[in-house]
């Protein structure tokens, strides 16, 4: 067991996924995965291991905000060998651009969170996605979208704003993040990134539009917890499509 994580080593895949909601992390591995067993259940952060396609698939919530998921993100990639890790988030709109439903594939995460500028002393560190699974989920997703044909949601790759606040503190703010090709704001892609980045695995963020915050549209809690499946698909497509090593079911 590491500190926060209920599980012996093996007990977790070298990929997984991660939404923010425990309560998420349940509904995909029981809607998802074959044979899902619950791994942890401690502070009611949940997390389990099944299949998918035959293929070894952890699911992790990771709590809100950067210093949770940093806590769990730490622990996967030091105490279970984790190689990669997709968080699939819900974000609020900041563009008329996108709308809500649609999918953001985050190619990087700006920040206002204080810890890269404690850990690099006050240089402004750039978080970005893994290459390869940025490439894999774009292709999965425009690869559905074609079987799929009009209708389904949009997907966007591009830049994220990571928040420390849900309720934004300076939300003027949010038009000038437009003007520089910011999509929508979630509150933990750029910790991923970097303790990717610190660690050598890989990260991607995809993030479902729950909240719209240009105009005011937004889902249920029960809708952000238990509907959002086209990220979902995707980012297993993504994950195990490039090939993480040990994720054979056998
Ligand atoms: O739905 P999740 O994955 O938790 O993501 C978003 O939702 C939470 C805020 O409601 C924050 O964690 C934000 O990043
Ligand atoms: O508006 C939103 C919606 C989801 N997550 C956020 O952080 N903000």
């Amino acid at each position: 067991m590491s500190t926060h994580i209920g599980a012996a080593a093996g007990d977790i895949a070298p990929f997984v996924l991660m939404p923010g909601d425990p309560l998420r992390a349940q509904w995909i591995a029981e809607t998802f995965l074959d044979d899902a067993r619950c791994y942890t259940q401690v502070r009611g952060m949940l997390g389990f291991t099944g299949t998918w396609q035959g293929q070894r698939v952890s699911v992790q919530g990771s709590g809100m905000g950067q210093p949770s998921l940093a806590i769990y993100v730490n622990e996967l990639f030091t105490d279970y060998a984790v190689e990669s890790v997709i968080r699939v988030g819900s974000c609020g709109a900041l563009t008329e651009r996108l709308a809500v439903r649609d999918l953001v594939i985050a190619s990087g995460a700006c920040t206002d969170s204080s810890m890269n500028r404690i850990a690099f002393e006050g240089l402004d560190y750039a978080p970005v996605a893994d290459f390869g699974l940025l490439r894999d989920a774009a292709a999965a997703a425009a690869a559905r979208a074609a079987t799929r044909g009009p209708g389904g949601p949009a997907v966007h790759v591009g830049l994220i704003f990571s928040s420390d606040s849900f309720y934004a503190a300076r939300p003027e703010l949010a038009a000038r993040m437009v003007d520089y090709g910011v999509l929508a704001v979630e509150m933990e892609a750029a910790a991923l990134y970097t303790l990717a980045a610190r660690h050598g695995r890989r990260a991607l963020a995809i993030c479902t539009v729950s909240d719209h915050i240009v105009t005011g549209e937004e889902t249920t809690s029960h809708e952000r917890e238990q509907t959002f499946g086209e990220m979902v698909e995707i980012a297993l497509t993504a994950g195990l499509v490039s090939g993480a090593p040990g994720t054979s079911g056998a």
